[in-house]
């Protein structure tokens, strides 16, 4: 079995509760709040900025060329890829780069990137990995579940999130970070599983954080 299976074994009953969760699940059927939303939108588009460095660290921590372009790239993924959607919602709902900059990060963003950030500083290619996988992966497989629900990519303001985390490019983007791992990670000892598994299972449980941080506007 490869590290990723063995992996999302591990958060299996984490990420298939994000379903359930209101945000998640209102953004689905097309019934959230927009004041929600647009919370939700100004913390997520702060966090990316951070999650971006995350794999900026990627390109500092090889001496590997190759594996320098490839996390040089992810980072250009979030930037220009992920945050094309970001930047699509700010202008429909009027928000700005200046209001992103002014609106302080609420307490489970700042918590959970600058544990990401703590992780990549302190580890090298592998952990840096590890510390994006969750929020990734589990946001394509919420976009890919909510793609089978009903009316919601013809929602006309959530449908193009729902397109978004369910695209080809997306998927794209995250088949190479697992890639990635399940390259980096053939030979890794019983110990260093323990310890990747640990970062892979704290992300996702800050990712339970995040959505319910959304959905009660929590600073
Ligand atoms: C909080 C959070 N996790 C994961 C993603 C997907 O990259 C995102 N945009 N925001």
């Amino acid at each position: 079995m490869k590290l990723t299976e063995r992996l999302y074994k591990s958060v299996e009953d984490i990420w298939m509760g994000y379903l359930d969760q209101p945000f998640v699940k209102e953004l689905a059927e097309g019934t959230l709040d927009v004041e929600k939303f647009r919370f939700y939108m100004i913390q997520d588009y702060r966090y990316l900025l951070q999650y971006a460095k995350v794999f900026a660290f990627g390109v500092i921590k090889t001496e590997d060329p190759e594996l320098m372009r490839r996390f040089a790239g992810m980072v250009h993924d979030v930037l220009d890829g992920e945050m094309n959607v970001h930047k699509t919602y700010m202008a429909r709902l009027g928000i700005t780069e200046e209001e992103v900059a002014k609106t302080p990060s609420a307490l489970t963003n700042q918590s959970y990137t600058s544990y990401m950030l703590d992780v990549a500083n302190k580890g090298g290619p592998l952990e840096i990995l590890m510390a994006v996988l969750a929020c990734a992966w589990s946001y394509q497989v919420i976009g890919e579940h909510h793609v089978k629900v009903p009316g919601a990519v013809e929602h006309p303001l959530y449908g193009e999130w729902v397109q978004g985390y369910s695209s080809k490019e997306y998927a794209d983007s995250t088949k190479e970070i697992i890639d990635c791992v399940d390259a980096l990670g053939e030979n890794i000892t019983p110990e260093q599983e323990a310890y990747l598994t640990d970062i892979f299972v704290k992300c996702s449980r800050y990712e339970k954080l995040f959505w319910d941080m959304a959905y009660a506007m929590e600073m």
